[in-house]
């Protein structure tokens, strides 16, 4: 809210959003915003719908129903917020030369050319390319090459990022490199929309998440709120002997002498902690932990689906 009380527009808003191809229906009744200046995780299992929801939000396809606005109207290319998007499908001109490349792209998002070129350089030293200036695309590997994409998708310092698996197929090292690229573009004011399927990320960078399934949202909130809506804690214990099912608590990961207890039935730490006792298994430690995205996402995608609710 503002001073006097006004609702402020979220940068992103879709609301009631359908979207059918043919007879099969991909989003069924789809609500969320983006708010300016945070950064958005948009999760959900392979074939849920995220891709399809982003391209109709940037007018690549035509939504069935529903509203999807960008800036209060629907997105115009050329007209309203300055747009980055790194789409799923990567692609550039591969016979040219990464330098020209990049450059070529700086001038279509109206930079000079010698500011198109002297942030290239810059990106390029960052991303440890600098020696690649004159390679031709295709020379790179298939992670050099989305690098240059994702400094082709930054590059006119845009205030709505909309990435798509942007670390798809990174090791870890170059994975924390553009982790802290996309880092840098938060701090430095843009809205960020990430699909991502690796969940330290979204701990790392997101405000918000939305959680896809079965064409609608099945969790939406902050992380700590998406956490609170799933028991928000488990009791990771290590024991011996055996661990009797129970009513007050459900194993949701084991181990050999470990495991992770999510409560359930309203039970606390001193009620799971009891019924164990109680029922012979020799408790040898018990913490508490706040239930990780990662658990969420199994929870919610995996086979254990019918238990949740
Ligand atoms: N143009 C299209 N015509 C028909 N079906 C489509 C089209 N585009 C997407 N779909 C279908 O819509 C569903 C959602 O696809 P989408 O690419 O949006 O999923 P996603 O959540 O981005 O998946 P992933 O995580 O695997 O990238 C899939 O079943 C896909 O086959």
């Amino acid at each position: 809210m503002t001073a006097g009380g006004a609702a402020i527009e979220p940068l992103v808003r879709i609301e009631n959003f359908r979207m059918d191809f043919g007879e099969t229906r991909v989003i069924r009744d789809l609500s969320f915003d983006v708010r300016a200046g945070e950064t958005f995780g948009f999760l959900g299992s392979n074939g849920s719908g995220k891709t399809t929801t982003l391209r109709a939000l940037l007018g690549i396809y035509q939504p069935t129903a529903g509203v999807l606005h960008i800036g209060g109207k629907v997105f115009e290319p050329r007209d309203g917020v300055r747009l980055g998007y790194l789409p799923e499908e990567r692609g550039l001109y591969k016979k040219e030369a990464v330098l020209d490349v990049m450059v070529y792209f700086g001038r279509l998002k109206g930079l000079s050319k010698a500011q198109a070129r002297s942030w290239s350089l810059e990106y390029l030293d960052r991303v440890e390319l600098a020696d690649k200036a004159s390679t031709r695309l295709d020379k790179l590997s298939g992670g050099e090459q989305q690098k240059i994409q994702l400094g082709v998708t930054i590059m006119n310092d845009p205030e709505l990022l909309i990435l798509d698996e942007p670390t798809k197929g990174f090791d870890p090292v170059n994975r924390r490199l553009l982790m802290d690229i996309i880092e840098e573009q938060k701090l430095a004011g843009s809205t960020v929309i990430m699909v991502t399927h690796q969940m330290e990320e979204v701990e790392r960078l997101c405000d918000r998440v939305i959680l896809l399934k079965d064409g609608t949202s099945r969790a939406y909130g902050t992380v700590a709120e998406v956490q609170e809506q799933f028991g928000g804690t488990l009791y990771r214990i290590t024991y011996t002997g055996p661990l009797p099912g129970s009513d007050l608590y459900e194993v949701t990961a084991a181990d050999v002498g470990s495991a992770d207890l999510a409560p359930r039935n309203g039970a606390d730490e001193t009620a799971v902690l009891r019924e164990l006792v109680t029922s012979g298994v020799a408790v040898r430690s018990f913490t508490t932990e706040r239930v990780s995205l990662e658990e969420i996402f199994i929870r919610v995608y995996g086979k254990e689906t019918a238990d949740l609710t």
